[in-house]
């Protein structure tokens, strides 16, 4: 929880070098409400779960990635990237040599560059942090 009574949200900024990241993945909603929108896949952490450990649990349930290495968070403005239904969203970089293909949460996943980064439509939570992105993607 985050405090405020919301789940906390992890996510993974999957890319393809912790160093020196050129592509992040873009993952699409399969299911609810929220489908079609794309995010970073990750979850609702579990109470008393620690956050990289819910990372890696969602990655194997979501995208059948087992073997993960987690970077650095990406730092947002409280804490983590508020969230329009309340929760905080914190995001770490990751890498993987698997490959990543969509599981039973998603119907497409989108290796993108900084230029394609918005060109699909991202959950509204997450503009800000893939606005920063932008610019950090080489
Ligand atoms: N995974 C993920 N969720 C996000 C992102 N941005 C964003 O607003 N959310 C919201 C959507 C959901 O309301 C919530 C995460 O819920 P979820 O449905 O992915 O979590 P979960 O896998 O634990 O699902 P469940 O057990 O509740 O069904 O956070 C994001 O980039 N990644």
């Amino acid at each position: 929880m985050t405090g405020h009574g919301f789940p906390l949200v992890v996510g993974a900024a999957l890319t393809d070098d912790l160093h020196r990241p050129s592509r992040l993945l873009a993952a699409r909603r399969r299911h609810g409400a929220l489908a079609g929108w794309w995010e970073f896949p990750g979850g609702k952490v579990e109470p008393a779960e620690p956050p990289l450990a819910a990372l890696a649990r969602e990655l194997d349930e979501e995208l059948g990635l087992t073997g993960v290495t987690f970077g650095a968070e990406l730092p947002g403005p409280d804490g983590g990237w508020p969230l329009p239904n309340g929760s905080l969203l914190r995001v770490w970089w990751a890498v993987t040599a698997e490959v990543v293909a969509p599981g039973p949460d998603h119907d497409e996943v989108r290796w993108l560059t900084a230029p394609e980064l918005l060109s699909v439509p991202w959950l509204e939570g997450d503009l800000p942090l893939v606005r920063r992105l932008t610019g950090v993607l080489g």
